[in-house]
């Protein structure tokens, strides 16, 4: 049987500024010997606080990662950064396949698997979120939507040392709802079993996160569920007030 790390990463999105580097470094020091003893802690600020709060990070065991990354290792797209570019921050993850980048930019599926890839390609762990629409959920839809993305969103070759897998019903981010303790069961359970009949036993490796309206609050109780490694982050992981109480829930 083997034993998965846990790992709460926070998800900044589009939030942060130069004055942020205070907050981050008070989440960096809350991020005490307890603390580091249990649970894996990673964030995930906006491009432009990458390379500051890579150093800012340093010592604290704390990881940055990207939000996004191209598939292509250089040239004409502007805007747009390489997965290299990312690891070149001091970065050590990316988040690929938000539903926010999803709904924003069209990403399809198979765009997402080879931005897996790439993130690979430039040592970069890739943090590949999938979850269904208030829509399906409501259509009961929820597992066939699931299993499909992570079918279609991930290339050969997963396993736990390159791939963190992130639940997040779309209809629960940033709304302040969430699913049933035995829905979140259910999905990560289903996902767990996709993952090893397609990766073999290397998958069982994989850290499972759930994401969508975590805070505080639900930590205790979300964490708690079988096969849930760990918590994607949005809002609560802008204050260190908010965002090391739901590491500790592992304490
Ligand atoms: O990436 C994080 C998720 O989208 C969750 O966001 P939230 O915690 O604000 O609901």
């Amino acid at each position: 049987m083997i034993k998965r790390r846990p790992l709460v990463a926070g998800n900044w999105k589009m939030n942060g500024v130069k004055a942020s580097i205070a907050e981050f470094g008070r989440i960096c020091e809350g991020y005490d010997h307890a603390l580091r003893a249990k649970v894996d802690l990673l964030v995930a600020p906006p491009a432009t606080l990458l390379s500051t709060l890579a150093v800012v990070a340093l010592g604290s065991r704390i990881a940055i990662a990207g939000q996004d990354c191209h598939p292509k290792p250089n040239g004409a797209h502007t805007g747009d950064l390489s997965a290299e570019m990312v690891a070149d921050t001091g970065a050590s993850a990316v988040i690929v396949g938000h539903s926010e980048r999803r709904a924003d930019h069209g990403e399809t599926d198979a765009r997402v698997s080879a931005k897996v890839e790439a993130a690979w390609s430039a040592g970069l762990t890739a943090i590949v979120c999938i979850g269904e629409s208030r829509d399906e959920h409501i259509a009961g839809r929820t597992l066939q939507v699931v299993r499909h993305q992570l079918t279609a969103s991930l290339p050969e070759g997963v396993t736990g040392a390159d791939t963190v897998i992130a639940y997040e019903p779309i209809w629960a981010i940033g709304t302040g709802l969430t699913p049933t303790t035995h829905d979140i069961a259910e999905v990560h359970k289903a996902m767990r079993h996709a993952l090893v009949a397609r990766f073999g036993a290397q998958a069982q490796a994989v850290r499972l996160l759930y994401g969508g309206s975590v805070k505080p609050e639900n930590a205790g109780e979300i964490l708690g569920i079988a096969d849930v490694d760990g918590a994607l982050v949005g809002g609560a992981s802008l204050k260190a007030d908010t965002f090391l109480p739901i590491a500790r829930a592992y304490l």
